[in-house]
């Protein structure tokens, strides 16, 4: 089966693409290629895990094709996400001699949809890229949307663009290779906007865990489709993080601050599990989430292994501290994305982040990390 989603960036039709997601897809790449390559030339960007499971397939399929291809690989992981690594790949790329009509092409995770992306973004001032996602994370999150973007020692993300691809292949076969904690964080992706803006499918995955989880294909097809398309619905209102795509970032704006602290030893999806906790907890504690929802959110976060004991090698200052340079903030006050119910936020003409008194968070902060959850 495949199913496409459209994801219309307006007011350029040209800048609109397909989210095309089956099985095979990664082995039958000369089927789709053509379509996106003028120029017969590939820089396919990976990391080193990936590409020795999926580089050479993707070179020798599409040089047997007659394109000209350049695997370039540089270490996996979220501390090789900076400019230097991205110099360094620049260099190998001009040296491949590629110019801004060479098709880039991601193949991996988030760290490498990132990389790619940004480098696309500025290379020769913009060139075209696919988005070929091998984790769960990247599928049901960050390879849609053209956020794209290294991190600097100030924080996660905090160089980068809106650079959108030109398509986004996702063959679910991939997942199959992947150990549960990456199916597991990939996952919280999905709760997170099912939390925010679809209360039915939360609870499709309150009722199904384990399948999806297991990824059975008709639960991991729904969950991934659904999840998908309903960024794509917010991309499509707010392309550069203005107002409604904030809504994105609930439970970020925390797990952003836990992974620079952590120097990104947590998971991304998993510090993201811990800040969603949390954030509901702050939304509890001004009375905008009812006691009987925080306790739902709290007990499916539950099931998926989030390790709340993290909290307690980090005091509230650093955390509150390192939650000042977050991208959302407006005149130096921090805002949160806040949960009104199971599926909805606190929205006032599509502004979602509010700010919120240090006190607070401090308060949510200390509920969560004596709690016996995780
Ligand atoms: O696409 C978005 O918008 C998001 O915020 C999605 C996030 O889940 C994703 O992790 C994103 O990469 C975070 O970007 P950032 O700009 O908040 O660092």
């Amino acid at each position: 089966m495949i199913s496409s989603i459209n994801v219309n960036i307006p007011p350029k039709p040209a800048r609109s693409y397909p989210i095309v997601i089956a099985s095979g897809l990664l082995k039958n790449a000369q089927e789709w290629i053509a379509e996106y390559c003028h120029s017969g030339k590939v820089v396919i960007i990976s990391d080193d895990t990936v590409a020795k499971m999926y580089g050479e397939l993707l070179c020798d399929n599409l040089q047997a094709s007659g394109y000209q291809v350049e695997l370039i690989i540089f270490p996996s992981g979220e501390n090789s996400k900076n400019i230097a690594t991205k110099t360094a790949i620049e260099e190998e790329m001009f040296a491949f001699g590629c110019d801004r009509h060479t098709l880039c092409v991601a193949l991996g995770g988030g760290v490498v949809g990132d990389m790619a992306g940004f480098i696309a973004a500025t290379y020769m001032r913009g060139m075209d890229f696919i988005q070929v996602p091998t984790s769960m994370l990247a599928m049901i999150d960050s390879s849609v949307g053209g956020k794209v973007a290294v991190n600097s020692s100030y924080g996660k993300n905090n160089i980068g663009a809106f650079w959108q691809p030109k398509a986004v292949i996702m063959d679910i076969d991939l997942l199959k290779s992947l150990p549960k904690d990456q199916i597991i964080n990939g996952f919280f992706e999905a709760v997170k906007i099912f939390l925010t803006c679809d209360g039915e499918h939360f609870e499709f995955c309150e009722s199904h865990l384990d399948l999806i989880l297991a990824l059975e294909e008709k639960s991991l097809i729904k969950v991934l489709q659904k999840a998908v398309a309903l960024k794509a619905m917010v991309v499509e209102i707010d392309e550069e993080e203005r107002n409604l795509r904030m809504i994105l970032n609930y439970g970020h704006t925390i797990a952003h601050a836990l992974e620079k602290l952590s120097k990104y030893v947590i998971m991304h999806g998993f510090a993201v599990g811990l800040g969603m906790l949390i954030e509901a907890k702050v939304a509890n504690l001004l009375g905008l989430l009812a006691d009987t929802d925080f306790i739902r959110v709290s007990k499916f976060l539950s099931r998926l292994d989030i390790n709340t004991s993290i909290l307690k090698s980090y005091d509230n200052q650093s955390i509150i501290a390192a939650m000042r340079g977050d991208k959302k903030n407006l005149n130096q006050e921090t805002v949160l994305v806040l949960l009104t119910g199971i599926g909805s936020v606190k929205n006032i003409d599509n502004k979602v982040a509010f700010p919120v008194a240090e006190s607070v968070i401090a308060e949510a902060l200390d509920y969560v990390r004596t709690s016996s959850l995780g």
